[in-house]
């Protein structure tokens, strides 16, 4: 079962960070009142990190139980632990290091400073997911390039044909860096629900051929990842620019 897009259009993005953090927040909240962990998948990029400064100003936020949130990346840059351009270090400076998670349900992609390349990380991501997840995620979060790239699946790359497979090694990425390490189709539609989070003008192209009817992933990876129960485009205006009135 997969569901239909639903776009929610925010004024600004500080507006639509603001928003997303109320969203969060609540999702966490539920996924705990139904007994388990609250299991959430991150994304890099400008949205990505701005929505953490928003969590930690939003009052909610003491209703979740952060020592019981599962914390997985949707993507990561093959980096070395802490480097500043990789996707945990971005958020963790944005505000996720401040909220009270336990490090061992911080699940975060090994990079070259703990593992021999970025098929070895993969693999090792995969079966972490195997171990520690629960089967599906409660919120997968996902950026938008302006190439229409979700996770480190990019347009007419080899990796978004991956089958069978939770997670791949990316390389020769079009958006440095070049070597990556991101979860497959399949995995990032294992989640109750799915959140494009997208801001700005310049990604107004990528927002209106996603959600184009017919659209194609090759072309368009964010047109590919839809959620069991929901999937919601949170944009800005200038992101919902284009798309048809
Ligand atoms: O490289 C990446 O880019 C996207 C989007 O980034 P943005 O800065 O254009 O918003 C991000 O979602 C992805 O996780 C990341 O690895």
């Amino acid at each position: 079962m997969s569901a239909e897009p639903q776009v929610v259009v925010h004024p600004g993005k500080q507006q639509l960070a603001d928003a997303v953090a109320a969203r969060l927040v609540a999702a966490a909240v539920d996924a705990q009142a139904r007994g388990g962990r609250a299991q959430l998948v991150l994304t890099g990029g400008s949205m990505g990190s701005a929505v953490w400064g928003s969590v930690l100003q939003t009052p909610g936020r003491s209703s979740v139980d952060w020592s019981r949130v599962d914390l997985w990346w949707g993507d990561e840059r093959y980096l070395p632990a802490g480097d500043g351009e990789r996707n945990d270090t971005q958020n963790d400076e944005a505000g996720l290091s401040s909220l009270g998670l336990d490090p061992q349900r911080v699940f975060r992609v090994a990079g070259p400073d703990a593992s021999d390349s970025a098929e070895a990380s993969a693999a090792s991501y995969a079966q972490t997911v195997r171990e520690h997840g629960q089967g599906s995620f409660d919120v997968v979060l996902l950026g938008v390039g302006p190439d229409g790239h979700v996770a480190s699946l990019f347009p007419h790359h080899p990796a978004q044909r991956t089958e069978g497979a939770i997670t791949v090694a990316v390389h020769d990425s079009p958006k440095p860096p070049p070597d990556r390490v991101s979860l497959t189709f399949e995995a990032l539609a294992r989640a109750r629900e799915v959140w494009f989070l997208v801001a700005g003008d310049d990604k107004g192209e990528a927002v209106a051929a996603a959600l184009a009817p017919g659209a194609d992933r090759w072309d368009v990876p964010a047109s590919g990842v839809r959620g069991e129960e929901a999937t919601r485009w949170l944009v800005d205006e200038a992101a919902a620019s284009r798309l048809p009135r």
